[in-house]
């Protein structure tokens, strides 16, 4: 395959989305083409920060152009279907922010529609790069704790934002707010318990800080079982302060515990460390490069461009994506019932 710049085009230009513009104008191999926004400020602000870049504020005409190699979606949840369905049918590649739908429904057409034009699916599940929560599933692959037992991943952070139009605090556009942030951690702890089998059931609870608001859950627990006998546990606040973020994973022979803190997620300056124990000693293992959001949307992108120039495979791709989805659902329907609910019953 030749070795030109992937090319990218954009769609959304919002807190996230000028994120993965400089994530993609930063990585060797890829070149931002293009981008869409809604919105007059948003239009000029992208024309402003990237005059070499066409600027649409109409996404159709961003997708219907002939040179584009990847679409790069993120835009609020609700929006994604739509979106990537575009991007799909007019025969580009795909790179989805996370949720990849906030239905199965969504994520199953979106896949059917990926498999019949034969293009590449990812979902911005990006904390798979990062050089710690990464470094973690490595460890536990190569028996590191031996046979994983249990996945405790947890968050205390600051209130989510709003989002363009207050998007994020209305329940019929985000969907839920577990497919927002517990997303990522159902995501980490499926990977990391690969090894024990699939997700099987699920019970969580969560409540509010606005007693008539119950929907915006400030506080959220879950327990999920595995087939193999190992469960997960993974817990957020966003009742708390700055950004903190933990994941203890136990096997039957040692421990690894990982802990990432910074002023808010999308800081340059963390704090974080990667302790193990392998049933002998207590080390702490080196990390090779800073991790944090903003440095895996790099990876993200680089990898992206790696698996269309030589196919290596995705971090995350479309049916990994449709996990997720269908572990939030899940959540979400046994905060509603309070009952045990099972994960069969989403993924199929
Ligand atoms: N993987 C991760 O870690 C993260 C993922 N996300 C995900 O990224 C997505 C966006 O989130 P975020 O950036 O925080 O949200 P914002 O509300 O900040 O940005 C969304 C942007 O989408 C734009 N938009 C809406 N409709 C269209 C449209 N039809 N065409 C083009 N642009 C459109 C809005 O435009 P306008 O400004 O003109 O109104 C807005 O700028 C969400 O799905 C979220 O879940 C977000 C943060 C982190
Ligand atoms: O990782 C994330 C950081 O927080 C955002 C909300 O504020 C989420 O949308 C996102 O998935």
């Amino acid at each position: 395959m030749s070795d030109r710049p992937v090319r990218f085009g954009l769609i959304g230009f919002g807190a996230w989305g000028q994120h993965h513009a400089n994530a993609i104008t930063v990585t060797e191999g890829a070149e931002l083409v293009a981008i869409a926004a809604r919105s007059d400020t948003s239009v000029a602000a992208a024309k402003e920060k990237y005059p070499d870049a066409a600027v649409y504020n109409d996404y159709r005409e961003l997708v219907a152009r002939e040179d584009l190699d990847f679409v790069d979606v993120v835009v609020p949840s609700h929006l994604h279907h739509a979106v990537a369905t575009a991007v799909l049918q007019a025969g580009k590649h795909l790179l989805l922010e996370k949720p990849m739908g906030v239905s199965m429904e969504e994520c199953d057409d979106m896949i059917r529609i990926a498999n019949q034009q034969d293009r590449l699916f990812a979902v911005g599940h990006e904390l798979r790069l990062s050089s710690m929560w990464g470094k973690a599933k490595e460890l536990i692959d190569e028996g590191f704790i031996g046979d994983p037992l249990y996945a405790l991943v947890e968050l205390s952070r600051n209130p989510y934002r709003q989002g363009a139009d207050g998007w994020r605090y209305d329940i019929d556009r985000v969907g839920s707010w577990i497919l927002e942030e517990p997303i990522h951690f159902f995501d980490l702890a499926r990977w990391y318990l690969e090894r024990a089998g699939q997700p099987e059931r699920i019970y969580a609870t969560a409540n509010s800080r606005q007693p008539g608001r119950p929907e915006l859950q400030d506080n959220f627990s879950a327990i999920m079982h595995f087939s193999g006998g190992s469960y997960a546990v993974v817990s957020q606040t966003l009742a708390a302060f700055e950004h903190h973020q933990t994941a203890k994973i136990t096997g039957t022979k040692g421990a690894l515990w990982a802990s990432w803190s910074g002023a808010q997620d999308r800081t340059r300056h963390p704090t974080f460390s990667l302790r193990g124990f392998d049933g002998n000693e207590v080390v702490t293992i080196p990390i090779d490069k800073p991790t944090g959001e903003l440095f895996e949307l790099e990876d993200q992108v680089a990898r992206v461009v790696q698996a269309h120039r030589s196919g290596v495979p995705l971090h995350c791709n479309a049916e990994d994506g449709r996990w997720s989805v269908a572990m939030c659902l899940a959540a979400e329907a046994s905060v509603r019932s309070g009952n045990i609910v099972s994960i069969s019953d989403y993924i199929g």
